[in-house]
């Protein structure tokens, strides 16, 4: 299997082009972050260069505080575009394979035609290999997420019809709320763009907790999925003293 390292989660201590190095020489395949954006593009673009590493993704702007997206909110238009145009643009200058727009707190058909219409503008204006994503989150940690459910982002993607909007498959929000992480993955198969994961409950590292990840390894390899799988897990202290689970599988 190949790892990517979520640059948001480990590695925080560093800057970014330094979080990029120390994944490298920790032994992961590819990084992906969540907000990059006070870290200028031409650092970042010099780190997976000298590198080697992919950058898999980065996310749109949560929005004002307490916010966790714009895209799904009625009336924001215009910051929900800002935001899109903001990632695209950033996600172009460092080459980065995938954008998460990010949903945002609301419900309702007049949340998803905002999310519809905002993911519509996002394809139209995202260059051709570049992949937008769309994640459900877990209740606990995100309530009032518009996103919330698998089957619920099955339902969107299918409405939008484009290719290059896919699913972010993340296995710890799944397991949360969900279950059947495994035949959602198998079922999902074709509309999946990216696979996070860490442990259930508690969001560690992927060696505890109620979710056996070999075994889910496992079956990702026999689904005959090669991209690396996103490590957005809590450390819970040093990223280093975390990465047992890594060697082993290694
Ligand atoms: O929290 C997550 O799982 C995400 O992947 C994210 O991008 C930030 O919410
Ligand atoms: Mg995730």
């Amino acid at each position: 299997m190949k790892f990517s390292a979520n640059l948001g989660f480990l590695w925080t201590d560093r800057s970014l082009p330094d979080a990029i190095r120390t994944a490298k020489a920790a032994g992961f395949d590819a990084v992906e972050c969540h907000w990059p954006y006070e870290t200028p593009p031409e650092q970042v673009k010099a780190a997976l260069e000298e590198t080697g590493l992919p950058m898999l993704g980065l996310n749109t702007v949560r929005g004002n505080p307490g916010e966790n997206g714009l895209c799904a909110l009625p009336g924001r238009q215009p910051e929900a575009r800002a935001a899109i145009d903001q990632a695209i643009d950033y996600a172009t200058a460092i080459g980065a394979g995938a954008i998460h727009v990010m949903a945002g707190f609301a419900d309702g058909p007049e949340a998803e035609a905002a999310f519809l219409e905002n993911l519509r503008y996002a394809r139209r204006n995202c260059p051709a290999g570049i992949d937008l994503l769309i994640e459900p989150l877990n209740r606990h940690d995100a309530p009032g997420y518009f996103l919330r459910t698998t089957d619920q982002a099955a339902a969107i993607l299918k409405q939008l019809d484009m290719p290059g909007i896919k699913l972010m498959f993340d296995c710890y929000h799944v397991g949360r709320t969900e279950g059947d992480v495994v035949t959602r993955l198998k079922a999902l198969a074709q509309v999946i763009g990216h696979i996070q994961f860490a442990s259930v409950p508690s969001r560690g590292a992927p060696d505890q907790g109620e979710l056996d990840y070999r075994f889910v390894f496992a079956k990702i390899a026999e689904m005959g999925w090669s991209q690396p799988l996103g490590a957005e897990y809590k450390p819970g202290g040093a990223t280093d003293d975390s990465l047992g689970w890594l060697r082993s599988l290694r």
